[in-house]
């Protein structure tokens, strides 16, 4: 077992009655799972040239700055609206618990760029998706998704294989 595995911690019914929340912050704290986290879904994708990290306020930004950092890659981030001081393209998306949206820098990738798309957790797949829509608006090519969770029993990958057909890779399946 990976030494982040065991430090994702269950909060059943969080943020409201029926989920299970998947608490990530002691693995982020623990230096050791942290670096073995960011280094598993960097590996995954040394081999491929990655000019952008794109991530998900807030928790995103976390595991995706690190990633970024590990494959020399700059980071973009997606932030909740009105966020951002200058102009932005925007979608809205589903939550497991509720809806929202989400902002890009309508300047921060260009057609140059290529994307990887990183998160700690996926579970409706309804943040990535408008994420990919943002990444797809910018003109750039995304290449892959690294996860640190993938709720796998909500089926994701059904969702995101809607929108496109780059990888997705994640470091732990919940079925
Ligand atoms: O696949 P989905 O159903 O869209 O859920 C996954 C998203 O939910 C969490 O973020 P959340 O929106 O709770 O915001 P936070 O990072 O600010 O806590 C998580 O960090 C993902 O971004
Ligand atoms: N079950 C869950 N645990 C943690 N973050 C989430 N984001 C959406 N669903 C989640």
């Amino acid at each position: 077992m990976r030494p982040y595995e065991e430090l994702i911690v269950d909060i059943p019914n969080y943020p409201k009655p029926g989920v299970v929340f998947k608490d990530l912050t002691p693995a982020f704290a623990a230096a050791d799972a942290f670096a073995a986290m960011v280094d598993d879904l960097a590996a995954h994708f040394a081999d491929r040239v990655i000019t952008k990290v794109v991530g998900a306020e807030a928790r995103g930004f976390i595991v995706g700055a690190a990633v970024a950092l590990r494959l020399g890659a700059g980071f973009v981030p997606c932030r909740k609206p009105g966020k951002l001081p200058r102009t932005t393209l925007r979608e809205s998306y589903v939550l497991e618990y509720g809806t929202d949206a989400l902002e890009i820098h309508a300047d921060a990738l260009t057609p140059d760029d290529v994307v990887l798309i990183v998160d700690d957790l996926v579970a409706t797949g309804g943040t990535t998706t408008a994420m990919v829509r943002l990444v797809r608006a910018s003109g750039a090519r995304l290449v892959g998704f690294g996860f640190v969770v993938e709720l796998a029993f909500l089926d994701p990958r059904a969702v995101i294989a809607a929108e496109t057909d780059a990888e997705v890779f994640s470091l732990v399946a919940v079925d």
